[in-house]
């Protein structure tokens, strides 16, 4: 083992054990994890590290095995395929869901044992706004069947991933009867005894390259009436259709994803922070005082403010995402029983999550790739790809602005019904203070009081001034006689600020609460200094915002970067046992700089020498190309 990776692990001033088993929920997780791991799949002799051929081998063995729980099955396909996306990724997180929340009984022990399939909601024209959806469902009583239709070129399904050329059970989201309302279809195509239908790849992207992204084009295409998803909504054979409950129904399948998105923009963060300071903590470079031994990088102050805060923000997405999961789950099924009350602030809190997350973890890879200088743009570090398949989750699943700007319209309807005297419960619940104006800035003392509380407040009243702030725009705008939609077109600005600082205030107000909630002294203490890291580095981040909110004085200004640079100070000792804690196997993580053992050069010097350029000591190309031209000089 590396002798500075060894060094960092000793005098541990915490139990990385309890860590992990806090972060997967429990000592018997952690050891399910690991069986998960080190069992069924690395000590596997079928198991075929990663290449497609594995593919069908890692479906049988899911079911040799019996593992059905979906975190079980995360488990197992992350051990499986490291952190790259897989093909049938869409089949599992997008239409099993869809199956399992749309179906009515019959459909669902019809179909669920049997298919694979894809998710086709997007179109050429239209991805974010659905109403605007263009392929038609018409139904025809006369054969009990839908006629599916793509009227105009924009209206070609777009985008659905794992597209099977052979065959093409799909989830549909088309419009059958009226604009404002569009069903869930399962077509279910042999190709390609089926015409009218077009189908093909949309060619290369900027990666994603285990998921082949389709196209579909229907003309005219005729499926049995009972292909539509019916739990919610119905067309009996008459004709006759039966609306849902609520026409967001359909929307589900967005939401449980995006719910899964905030955990999992965690995860992919904990992956880089792990990589990038286990190799700071390796690599030594230049001098700090003339004439010593040249330092780690992770002594520079500046690697710290780098990587730390991110540190910190990984462990707070990996207990937000814990929260919005045990939220989804609690909410859908209340939904499931028909109570739909919480069905708004649901939507509200999954969009915004999962656009704050991504948005924050997508710069954040970028942060520890550049981190690891040179080395860190090598495949063989595995930031590259994991920034390449991470960077889509800003775009698919809601396009982050699009989804910040869907929890803005939670904020503004929050904040006009606390205007009108009502009492706001749940995460707006800080609102009713605005109102009643004890939002007022406690009285501010000279020193930053480091108190996690007081800094939870802090972020609260800022986002309370934000939604105020937003909700005086549309008011503005309006008062200059513009109407409603302009009014709120021209405060979007604001609007997305008020739903980015509510979302920080959210997440800072998770990871207070699970550190609360942890017993143990010594993982108190680190997790209770990576929690203010959190809050004190956001408050250097947005430090206007508090000076607006006149919770932060320019007096005080100086002690936050102060504050900061103590915290990065009592972080150090600590940083590659934190990394440690999130307890990613080398096979996994697939990274010559983020190795458990440290030993990085000799590692990265076996990566390249593997690569197919050196397989002979002259490059074919040579003999082919260059030689016969030297003989003609
Ligand atoms: C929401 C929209 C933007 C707008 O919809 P509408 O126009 O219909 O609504 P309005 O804006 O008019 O609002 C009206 C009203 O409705 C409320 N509303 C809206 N949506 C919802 C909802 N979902 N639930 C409840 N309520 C809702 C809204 O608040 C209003 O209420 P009020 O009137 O009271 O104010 C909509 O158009 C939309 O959602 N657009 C986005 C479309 C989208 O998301 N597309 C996704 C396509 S599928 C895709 O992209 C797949 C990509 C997948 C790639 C791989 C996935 C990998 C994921 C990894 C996850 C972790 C993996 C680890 C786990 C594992 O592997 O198992
Ligand atoms: C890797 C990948 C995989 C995908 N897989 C699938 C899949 O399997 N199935 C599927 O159905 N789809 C899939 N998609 C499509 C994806 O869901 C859409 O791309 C996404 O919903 C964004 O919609 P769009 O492309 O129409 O972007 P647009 O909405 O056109 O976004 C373009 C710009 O317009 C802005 N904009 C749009 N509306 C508003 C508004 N109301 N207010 C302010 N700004 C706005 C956006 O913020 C953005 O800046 C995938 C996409 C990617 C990248």
């Amino acid at each position: 083992m590396n002798p500075d990776i060894l060094r960092e692990r000793q005098n541990a001033t915490f139990d990385i054990e309890k860590l992990t088993n806090i972060l997967d929920g429990g000592a018997e997780r952690t050891n399910r994890r690991r069986e998960i791991r080190e069992v069924l799949v690395l000590n596997d002799p079928d198991f075929d590290y990663g290449t497609p051929t594995s593919l069908p081998t890692m479906i049988l063995k899911l079911r040799e095995y019996g593992i059905s729980d979906p975190v079980e099955i995360n488990w197992y396909k992350s051990m499986y395929w490291g952190t790259g996306r897989e093909a049938l990724g869409l089949h599992y997180v997008m239409f099993l869901p869809t199956l399992y929340t749309q179906c009515d009984s019959e459909q669902f022990n019809k179909w669920v044992p049997l298919i694979i399939g894809t998710y086709a909601q997007t179109e050429m024209g239209h991805g974010t706004h659905l109403r605007g959806l263009e392929t038609t469902a018409t139904f025809d009583p006369a054969t009990q069947e839908f006629v599916m239709h793509s009227p105009t070129v924009t209206s070609i399904k777009w985008w659905p991933g794992g597209r099977n050329p052979l065959f093409l059970p799909l989830i549909f989201l088309s419009i059958p009867l009226s604009a404002s309302l569009f069903d869930l279809f399962l077509s279910g195509f042999a190709l390609p005894t089926c015409s009218g239908i077009v189908i093909g790849d949309i060619g290369p992207k900027f990666g994603f390259d285990a998921v082949d992204n389709g196209y579909l084009k229907l003309e005219h295409v005729r499926i049995p009436r009972e292909n539509m998803l019916m739990k919610y909504a119905q067309v009996k054979p008459d004709g006759s259709y039966v609306k849902p409950l609520s026409s967001k129904l359909t929307y589900g399948t967005m939401v449980f994803i995006r719910s899964l998105i905030v955990g999992n923009a965690g995860i992919v963060l904990s992956q880089c922070c792990t990589i990038a300071i286990r190799y700071s903590a390796v690599r030594h470079q230049s001098e700090i005082r003339a004439g010593e031994a040249e330092p780690q990088i992770l002594d520079y102050q500046t690697q710290q403010h780098k990587l730390f805060p991110l540190l910190a923000t990984a462990y707070a997405f990996l207990f937000a995402g814990q929260y919005m999961i045990d939220t989804y789950n609690r909410i859908s099924g209340d939904i499931n029983q028909g109570d739909l009350s919480e069905m708004p602030e649901l939507h509200a809190l999954s969009a915004g999550l999962k656009a704050f997350t991504t948005w924050t973890a997508n710069t954040g890879i970028e942060v520890c790739r550049m981190s690891c200088g040179g080395h860190g743009y090598s495949r063989s570090s595995a930031l590259p790809d994991i920034y390449v398949e991470f960077t889509p989750s800003c775009t698919y699943e809601g396009e982050n602005t699009v989804m910040m700007l869907q929890t803005a319209r939670f904020l503004m309807k929050s904040y006009r019904q606390v205007q009108a005297g009502q009492q706001l419960s749940g995460a707006v619940s800080y609102l009713n203070k605005v109102h009643h104006r004890v939002m007022a800035p406690q009285a501010v003392s000279s020193q930053l009081d480091l108190n996690l509380n007081t800094l939870v407040d802090l972020y609260e009243i800022r986002a309370a001034m934000l939604v105020e702030l937003a909700a005086q725009s549309i008011q503005q705008e309006s008062a200059r006689g513009k109407c409603q939609e302009d009014s709120w077109n021209n405060s979007t600005i604001d609007l997305v600020r008020a739903s980015d600082a509510h979302c920080h205030y959210m997440v800072l107000k998770m990871f207070r609460d699970k550190v609360d909630q942890i017993e143990d002294p010594g993982v108190h203490s680190v997790m209770s200094t990576l929690a203010h890291l959190y809050a004190i580095h956001g408050m250097g981040n947005f430090t206007g915002d508090f000076l607006q909110a006149g919770v932060l004085t320019g007096a005080q200004v100086p002690s936050v970067s102060k504050c900061l640079k103590g915290l990065l100070a009592e972080v150090r000792p600590s940083a590659v046992l934190l990394v440690d804690a999130f307890d990613h196997h080398d096979k996994m993580l697939n990274s010559v700089l983020g190795r458990h053992d440290g030993n990085v050069y000799e590692a990265m010097f076996e990566w390249a020498r593997s690569s197919p350029l050196n397989r002979t000591e002259v490059h074919e190309s040579f003999h082919k190309h260059l030689k016969p031209l030297q003989a003609k000089l």
